[in-house]
């Protein structure tokens, strides 16, 4: 297996508690993979030692083929790791197609780039367009982004996100906060990404609908732990995930988190 993310024994506590222990996996390229798992069970701490926003206390982290364990979340950023900004980078005096071309222009090549000024913009623009369609929000380019609903600037960050071109996105919860009427949406928007790209997708998301229709391969955390990994059919049908999360799980299907 062809992997472009690979953790092992990755490890974490805070003090006595040990919050990721001995996690193993691997995210293969081109793949989507969810992370799934109760309230508490240690996902988003997982994101954040992936993204490099905490250090482990033990084990690794390859990304193509580097180890990564030691380099910071900029750095992980310029190798082509992207995760979702939670709203903090969006300008929200500024219009929607303005926060993406900005996005678009941040981009290394771009600095390079020997085209002249105005020939550049256009690029820029036309960048920013393709991308707003791909999220469904061309029609409110001219918007500022402080006008635009929760759901919305949750899109708005998905194609701030893949501006940067990354390689592998990190989706962190991508419907939290979100209306419901809102999360097919974003469901469709998850699948325009899958479709059009090339990319890795690893999502956490607590709409267990969701993960069923988007992910080729589940890993299920419990209490720090991984528990099973899997096909998603093969993994809803798992006595030990049944046993183990139908609480959870339930609760999650429900929409709550
Ligand atoms: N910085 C921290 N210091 C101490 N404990 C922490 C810290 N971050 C997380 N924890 C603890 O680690 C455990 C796992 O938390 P985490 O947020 O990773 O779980 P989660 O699976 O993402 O939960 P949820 O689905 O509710 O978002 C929890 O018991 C939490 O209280």
């Amino acid at each position: 297996m062809d992997a472009l993310l690979e953790t092992r024994n990755l490890s974490i506590s805070f003090g006595e508690q040990e919050v990721i222990r001995d996690v193993n996996f691997k995210a293969p390229k081109g793949k989507f993979l969810s992370i799934i798992g109760p309230n508490g069970a240690g996902k988003t701490t997982l994101f954040n030692l992936l993204s490099g926003q905490l250090s482990p206390t033990k084990g690794e982290i390859y990304f193509k083929g580097q180890n990564i364990t030691n380099l910071s979340a900029a750095e992980r950023a310029r190798m082509g790791m992207g995760r979702s900004f939670q709203l903090t980078n969006i300008f929200p005096e500024l219009t929607v197609l303005e926060n993406v071309r900005l996005a678009v222009q941040s981009q290394r090549k771009d600095f390079y780039s020997i085209l002249p000024k105005p020939a550049k913009y256009r690029k820029q623009l036309e960048e920013a367009r393709r991308l707003l369609d791909m999220v469904f929000l061309k029609e409110k380019e001219d918007y500022l982004a402080i006008n635009l609903t929760h759901g919305e600037k949750r899109k708005l960050e998905i194609a701030m996100l893949l501006a940067l071109k990354p390689n592998l996105l990190l989706l962190d919860e991508p419907t939290a906060g979100i209306s419901v009427e809102e999360v097919p949406v974003i469901l469709e928007v998850i699948e325009n990404i899958k479709k059009d790209s090339e990319n890795t997708i690893v999502l956490i998301e607590h709409k267990i609908e969701m993960v069923l229709a988007l992910s080729d391969y589940l890993v299920v955390i419990f209490n720090g732990e991984l528990l099973v990994e899997g096909e998603p059919g093969v993994i809803m049908q798992d006595e030990r995930v049944q046993n183990a999360y139908l609480g959870g799980l339930s609760h999650a299907a429900s929409g709550k988190s």
